[in-house]
């Protein structure tokens, strides 16, 4: 689904992506771990197009992004599901939902908002899915932020993508609500054989919903295993790591470990999934 080999990226002198290797196949739930600024968000920005990356390969169901490409075509396989849902707040949640299907209408019917009747079965399917089928009319800034998480899934899911990127879907949410929320992902992934790539600051819903685990520590892949093997040395590697010299390769990023009190609390909280 994915296929990526010594991607680079830097935003004028800050170099953020140095050398990533990653695959994902289909029904993979990947969760992505790393301290803020480690270069999870731009990851996932390469990785639906919005950012362009240096150097390097770069596939999405097979459609090849370091070259032109459609952006509708992209949009048929990856969809994504952000922090702060990105909801149009005075729409219904059905209407929030059917966005999901503009790319792929034609351009009139997009602007008018006019959607076959196909499209509105599959939103209220895709509702259903996420238990909020008898909320489909209401207006959406009406509902909980819970809610309005499951609804961004619905939304994701309405474009019958083959992969879903989610950047922190869980971040504001009380620690029920989160898990019901990466549960429905993780149904996605079952069912609908959908993969996902999902960063996310709590070690411990990695270790419960991950198939999967990636760590990146200032810009490099430093563990990539089962969440089994999320132990404290790989905690360490990726919430411990002194800086990098920028030329180091790629993914052997060597981890120094320093007995500094308070990292060694960043890796305790994080571990307890604070
Ligand atoms: N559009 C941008 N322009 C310039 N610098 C950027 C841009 N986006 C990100 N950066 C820089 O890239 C680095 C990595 O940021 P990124 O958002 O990818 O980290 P992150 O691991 O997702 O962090 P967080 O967990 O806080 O979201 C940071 O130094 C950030 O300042």
């Amino acid at each position: 689904m994915i296929s990526i080999r010594k991607l680079r990226k830097s935003y004028g002198s800050n170099h953020v992506l140095h050398g990533i290797d990653m695959e994902v196949k289909a029904g993979e739930f990947v969760v992505m771990l790393g301290l803020s600024g480690a270069g999870k968000s731009t990851l996932l920005r390469c990785i639906n197009g919005l950012t362009r990356p240096d150097s390097g390969t770069l596939q999405v169901g097979g459609i090849d992004l370091m070259h032109k490409h459609s952006c509708r075509e992209l949009a048929r396989h990856v969809a994504m599901v952000f922090q702060h849902h990105n909801l149009v707040p005075r729409l219904s949640v059905r209407k929030n939902v059917l966005t999901g299907r503009l790319g792929q209408v034609g351009t009139l019917a997009s602007v008018l908002q006019l959607f076959r009747q196909s499209d509105i079965a599959l939103a209220d399917q895709c509702l259903e899915r996420v238990g909020l089928a008898h909320k489909a009319l209401e207006r959406t800034e009406a509902l909980s932020g819970g809610q309005m998480q499951r609804v961004g899934i619905a939304r994701a899911l309405a474009q019958r993508p083959q992969l879903i990127l989610a950047d922190e879907p869980v971040a504001s949410l009380d620690p029920r609500t989160a898990r019901s929320v990466l549960q429905y992902l993780r149904d996605a992934t079952r069912e609908l054989g959908i993969a996902v790539v999902c960063n996310l600051h709590q070690v411990d819903y990695a270790r419960e919903f991950g198939d999967r685990v990636v760590g990146l520590a200032q810009g490099r892949m430093v563990f990539d295993g089962r969440p089994g093997d999320l132990d404290e040395a790989a905690l360490n590697a990726i919430y411990h790591s002194a800086p990098q010299p920028a030329e180091a390769g790629g993914n052997q990023a060597l981890v120094q470990i320093t007995a500094d009190s308070w990292l060694t609390g960043a890796v305790a909280a994080h571990a307890g999934g604070l």
